[in-house]
C-alpha cells in the first residue's frame, strides 16, 4: 500500500470516527437538554394549575376547572393537560367530573406513590414528553390545602398529567447536529487536502526511490531521483544519487576488470543483472584461484588431470569429455581421461589422431574447434553416444606456444546452449592449468631423464638406488626371491682401441637392446657402469636366473653388430646371485653377482657363473 493511500485511509477513518462521535455527543446533549427543559416546563405548568385550582376553590369557581384546563392546553408548548382526583379528595368531595377519575395505570401509580414520572412516548404525531406530577397536600402558605381538604399534610390529592410535544425540538436537534457534523467533515477534508499537498514531495520522492532501488536490485544502476529543494528530503535524494553514481561506477569497473580476467568475450556485462553477473564471475575467479593453488601443490601430472576431470564433472556437470595429451615431437596424442575416467581408451574421436596428432584440428591450429556453432567442423569427431545426436567443443591447453593438451567436451543438443555459455569459464580453468601442467611435465621429464642413461635409454644406477627399498620390501612381502645378473662385455676395450669410441657406443646400444628384448617387461635392465650392466629378474630363483642368463649370453654371442665396413660379434660374461638365499642385503647380492662375474672372467669369459659362498673370501671382500 502506498504512503498516499495509507494517509488517505487513515484520515478518512479518523474523520468518519470524529463525525460520528460528534453527532452522537450532539444528539445526546440535545436530548438531555430537551428533556430537562420539558420537565421544567411541565413542573411550571403543574404549579400554575395548582395555583389556579386553589384560587377556583377559594372563589367557588372550582366547577369551571374543565374550561381552565382546556385553555391551558392551548398554551404554546403544551399539548394536553389532565387532572385526576386522588382517593382522599374523592372521599371528601365525591368523584367530580368525568375526566377527574379516568387515571390510567401510570397515573394511578403516581397517585398511590406520590412520585412524579416523566416519559418520552412515540406516537403517530411524533415524540411526546409526558409528565405526571402528584398534587400533594401542604399546610404552608395562605390559603393552603388543609384549609379546604380534611387530609393530613403530605397526602396525595391527585395528579396532573401534561403532554409536551418534542417533534420540533427533535427536528432542531437533528438540524444542529447535521450542521456540526458537516462543519467537522469539511474541516477534516480541508486538513486532509493540506496534508496531501504537504506530503506530495515526500510521496513522489518515495515513488522515485522505489523505482531507482528496484532497478538497482535488477542490476541497473543508472537511475537517479529528481532533487526538490534542500530540506531533509532533498538531502536524502542527493545522497541517494551519489550512492547510485558510486555503485554504477564501482560495479562497472569491477565488472570490466573481472571480465578481462575471465576473458569474458561471449556475454557482454550490460546484459542481465550486472551485480549478479559480476558476483558470479568474482566467485568463479575465487574458485579458479583455489583450483590453481591445489594443482600447483599436486605432485604429478596425473593428479592435475584428475582435478581438471573433477571440475568438468562436478562443477560443470559434464560427463562426456576427453582430455588428450600431445607428444608433439612424436606427432602423437594419448587420451589421459575419457568420460571422467583416467587412462580410459579414446572414445569420441577417430583413433587416427592418436598416431597422427596433426589430424586433430585443435592440435594443428591451436584454436578452439566449436562443433556447437559449426557442426562438422572437425572430421575426426565420432558421435559414439547412444540414441540422440551429440556435438563437440574442443579447446587447447597451450604450453610454451604449442598445444600440450586438447580438452574435448561432448554434449547433447539440449545441453549445447549451456555448454556454449560455459566456454569462457572453462577456458579460464584451462588457461590456469597450462603453466602448471607444463611445469609438472618438465619436472617429470627431468626426473625421468635423471634416472635413465642418455645413450642406451636404460635405467641408471641412481634409479636402482631409489628403487632398492621397494624391491626388497615387495620381495619380502610376497616371499618371492629375485635374482641379480651382473653382465660385462668381454674385451670391450679392444673395440674402442681398434674401431674407435663411436663403434664402442654402437656395441653398447646394441647390447642394451638385446638385453631388453631378452627379459620380461617387469624385469629391470640397468646400465650399471661403463660397459657393465645389471639385470634384476623379479620372482626368479638363482637356478632359473642361470637359464635366463645363459639365454642372454647365447643371444649376445650370436648378435651381429654392423659397423662401417664390417660386422662385429661380441661376447659377455655374467655373474648370478639370488635374494634372499645368498644374502638378505640387496647391495650384498649385487656384490655377490659381481664376484661371480669376476669368476666368469677368470675362467675365460663368455660364460655364466652362479655365485657360491666359497667365492666370497676375505680377499674378495676387500677387493
Ligand atoms: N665406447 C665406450 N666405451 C666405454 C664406455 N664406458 C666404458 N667404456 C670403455 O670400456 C672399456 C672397459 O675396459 P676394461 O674394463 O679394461 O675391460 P674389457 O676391455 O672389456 O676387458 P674385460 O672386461 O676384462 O673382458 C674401457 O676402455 C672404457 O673406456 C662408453 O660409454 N662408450
Amino acid at each position: 500500500m502506498t504512503l498516499n493511500t495509507k494517509t488517505l485511509l487513515f484520515f478518512s477513518a479518523l474523520m468518519g470516527f470524529l463525525v460520528l462521535l460528534l453527532a452522537a455527543i450532539s444528539l445526546y446533549s440535545f436530548r438531555q437538554f430537551s428533556l430537562y427543559t420539558a420537565e421544567h416546563h411541565a413542573r411550571s405548568v403543574a404549579e400554575t394549575i395548582k395555583v389556579g385550582l386553589t384560587e377556583s376553590m377559594v372563589n367557588g369557581t372550582i366547577g369551571k376547572r374543565s374550561e381552565f384546563l382546556d385553555r391551558l392546553a392551548d398554551v404554546p408548548g403544551v399539548q394536553n393537560v389532565r387532572m385526576m382526583r386522588g382517593p382522599a379528595v374523592v372521599k371528601q368531595f365525591g368523584p367530580g367530573l368525568a375526566q377527574d377519575h379516568q387515571a390510567d395505570g401510570i397515573e394511578s401509580q403516581v397517585i398511590s406513590r406520590g412520585e412524579a414520572r416523566f416519559d418520552v412516548l412515540e406516537k403517530e404525531g411524533g415524540s411526546i414528553f409526558r409528565a405526571i406530577i402528584p398534587y400533594i397536600a401542604t399546610g404552608h402558605g395562605t390559603p393552603n390545602c388543609l384549609q379546604c381538604h380534611t387530609v393530613s399534610n403530605g397526602t396525595v390529592l391527585g395528579a396532573i398529567s401534561i403532554d409536551i410535544p418534542l417533534t420540533d425540538v427533535k427536528r432542531q436537534a437533528i438540524t444542529a447536529t447535521a450542521m456540526v457534523s458537516l462543519s467537522v467533515f469539511l474541516a477534516a477534508l480541508l486538513t486532509l487536502l493540506v496534508l496531501r499537498w504537504q506530503l506530495r514531495p515526500l510521496v513522489e520522492t518515495a515513488g522515485a526511490v522505489k523505482t531507482v532501488v528496484t532497478q538497482a536490485i535488477g542490476g541497473a544502476f543508472h537511475g537517479r531521483i529528481k532533487q526538490r529543494g534542500s530540506d531533509e528530503i532533498g538531502v536524502i535524494t542527493g545522497q541517494l544519487n551519489q550512492l547510485m553514481e558510486f555503485l554504477e561506477e564501482g560495479i562497472g569497473t569491477i565488472g570490466r576488470r573481472v571480465s578481462e580476467l575471465m576473458g569474458h568475450h561471449h556475454r557482454p556485462l550490460n546484459v542481465g543483472n550486472q551485480l549478479v553477473t559480476t558476483t558470479e564471475m568474482v566467485e568463479g575467479l575465487v574458485e579458479v584461484s583455489r583450483y590453481k593453488q591445489a594443482i600447483e601443490e599436486d605432485q604429478t601430472k596425473l593428479e592435475v588431470y584428475q582435478r581438471l576431470v573433477n571440475v568438468l564433472n562436478d562443477k560443470y556437470d559434464f560427463h562426456q569429455f576427453s582430455i588428450y595429451e600431445v607428444a608433439a615431437s612424436k606427432n602423437r596424442m594419448a587420451p589421459v581421461a575419457v568420460d571422467g575416467e583416467i587412462n580410459a581408451p579414446c572414445r569420441w574421436c577417430d583413433s587416427q589422431i592418436l598416431i597422427d596428432a596433426n589430424s586433430c584440428r585443435v592440435k594443428r591450429t591451436g584454436h578452439e574447434a566449436n562443433g556447437i556453432d559449426s557442426p562438422g567442423i572437425c572430421t575426426m569427431f565420432r558421435d559414439e553416444g547412444e540414441g540422440e545426436k551429440h556435438l563437440h567443443l574442443c579447446m587447447p591447453i597451450t604450453q610454451s606456444g604449442t598445444v600440450g593438451c586438447v580438452v574435448q567436451i561432448v554434449v547433447s543438443l539440449e545441453e549445447a546452449p549451456l555448454a556454449k555459455f560455459m566456454i569462457p569459464f572453462i577456458a579460464v580453468y584451462l588457461r590456469e592449468t597450462a603453466p602448471v601442467l607444463e611445469a609438472k611435465r618438465l619436472m617429470e621429464h627431468l626426473r625421468e631423464s635423471s634416472l635413465r642413461d642418455a645413450m642406451t635409454g636404460l635405467y641408471n644406477r641412481r634409479f636402482l638406488e631409489e628403487y632398492t627399498a621397494t624391491l626388497v620390501a615387495t620381495s619380502q612381502r610376497r616371499q618371492s626371491p629375485f635374482s641379480v645378473l651382473m653382465l660385462d662385455l668381454d674385451y670391450f676395450k679392444k673395440v674402442n682401441d681398434t674401431f674407435g669410441h663411436e663403434a664402442g657406443d654402437k656395441v653398447l646400444k646394441t647390447l642394451a637392446e638385446t638385453l631388453v628384448k631378452s627379459v620380461r617387461t617387469s624385469d629391470m635392465v640397468i646400465r650399471y657402469g661403463g660397459e657393465e650392466f645389471l639385470i634384476v629378474l623379479l620372482d626368479t630363483s638363482g637356478e632359473i636366473a642361470m637359464n635366463v642368463a645363459e639365454k642372454i649370453r647365447a643371444k649376445v654371442e650370436e648378435t651381429k653388430i654392423s659397423l662401417p665396413g664390417m660386422i662385429l660379434q661380441k661376447t659377455i660374461s655374467i655373474g648370478v646371485s639370488e635374494f634372499p638365499s645368498d644374502t638378505d642385503t640387496f647391495w650384498q647380492v649385487v656384490k655377490f653377482a659381481d664376484v661371480a662375474l669376476y669368476e666368469a672372467k677368470s675362467q675365460g669369459r663368455n660364460r655364466v657363473i652362479r655365485f657360491i659362498p666359497s667365492m666370497w673370501t676375505t680377499e674378495t671382500g676387500k677387493s
